[in-house]
């Protein structure tokens, strides 16, 4: 198998755990958070600079590469490790939540989506096949079936109709996916009604997938109704296999799905935010743009290890923004992964040391959103 994974220490009292996912670009600890790079760059950041920050898997696009500069140029160049001269894992979207959250005039039939480009207006056309030979070419270890996100709100039957739909895409990827060093996650889809999660669980898990995926969820709705699918879903997954929570995201959200039993998130949250000067801390978010800050030469986080910590104020970091210097987005950018990242190390080594539930009431009772 190309990826597997290792559990290492479940929390006595909660559904949290503490693993190892073991793929052909090494071995990294869960959970774990993996910053967002869609367009083969994790913006601003150097491959050196994500490895001394601890970063182990980052995401790409299949969407965004594939429409540019192409799946095809990708492979000339010997695959995305390669091109963007990253050894650690790479996980790739398979396209589907780009199509419907970016791609204008999109028309879905069962034998895939037509949409036209975000960039170009071209008519382009992805199905389940053509989604997995792309990034069968692109190369990632981690590949995601193309699925539906089922938009929210949507009624009972539309989310039905969609998640079957989805299910039958995900058996064609199955069957178009022949690379043994890629491992190819099913996702979890059902809208916000309980009973067609546990239909989706139960038709993917039939299909026998290395990893599962949840989408479907951090689309607009309600945290707590978030919270709640979590509750119902994750308990039905294989506790011998990856869960993987698409698209989530800022602290409080990730406390709740290690508690749920969810071993990786992914969220372009940390970078977006950092970009327009919003950092966070271990209080909460700050905006480190504003004037209170013109002169406070405090680090941003006193209790952070990261480089911008060490080395920058406030105040140096305020001009920078406001003087719209790049470095100032870097140092942002820095700061907001590794606080992210060095997060989820903090709540692995509470599961292991079986005080997942103090951890997480320390963090709320600090905690201002
Ligand atoms: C909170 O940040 C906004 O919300 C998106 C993150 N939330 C999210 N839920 C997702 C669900 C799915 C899914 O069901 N299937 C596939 N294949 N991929 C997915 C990717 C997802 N990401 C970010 O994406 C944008 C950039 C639209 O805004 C951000």
């Amino acid at each position: 198998m190309a990826v597997q994974y290792e559990l290492i220490k479940r929390c006595s009292k909660t559904g949290a755990r503490a693993g190892r996912l073991h793929t052909p670009h090494g071995t990294f600890d869960t959970p774990i958070f993996m910053p967002v790079g869609t367009q083969a760059t994790v913006k601003a950041m150097s491959p050196h600079e994500l490895k001394e920050m601890g970063a182990g898997i980052i995401l790409s696009n299949t969407y965004h590469l594939y429409l540019r500069p192409g799946h095809e140029l990708v492979a000339e160049a010997g695959g995305l490790h390669k091109f963007m001269n990253w050894d650690g894992g790479i996980l790739t979207d398979s396209g589907g939540f780009q199509v419907f959250s970016l791609g204008p005039l999109r028309k879905i039939t069962e034998e895939g989506v037509t949409f036209r480009s975000h960039i170009d207006g071209s008519k382009q056309f992805l199905s389940p096949e053509r989604a997995t030979e792309v990034q069968m070419a692109l190369g990632a270890d981690i590949i995601m079936a193309f699925d539906e996100c089922v938009p929210y709100p949507a009624d009972h039957d539309y989310a039905r109709k969609s998640t079957e739909r989805t299910t039958r895409w995900a058996e064609r990827c199955k069957g178009a996916h022949t690379r043994a060093d890629q491992a190819l996650f099913g996702i979890v889809q059902g809208g916000m009604y309980k009973d067609l999660r546990s239909m989706s669980v139960r038709d993917l898990v039939s299909l026998d997938f290395p990893g599962y995926a949840i989408g479907g969820l951090s689309v607009g709705e309600p945290k707590d109704l978030m919270y709640e699918m979590l509750e119902h879903t994750v308990p039905l997954l294989p506790v011998n296999k990856p869960r993987y929570l698409m698209g989530v995201g800022t602290p409080d959200c990730l406390v709740e799905g290690v508690l749920h039993g969810i071993d990786m998130f992914d969220c372009v949250f940390p970078t977006r935010v950092a970009r327009n000067g919003t950092v966070m801390t271990h209080q909460g978010r700050l905006v480190v743009k504003n004037a209170e800050y013109t002169r406070d030469f405090r680090p941003i986080d006193s209790d952070c290890g990261c480089y911008t910590c060490r080395n920058f104020s406030r105040a140096y970091i305020r001009h920078l923004l406001k003087t719209e210097e790049i470095f100032g987005l870097r140092l942002t950018t820095i700061h907001n992964l590794y606080f992210l990242i060095h997060f989820m190390k903090k709540m692995r080594q509470a599961i292991i040391e079986d005080r997942f539930l103090e951890f997480r009431a320390e963090f709320w009772s600090q905690y201002q959103k």
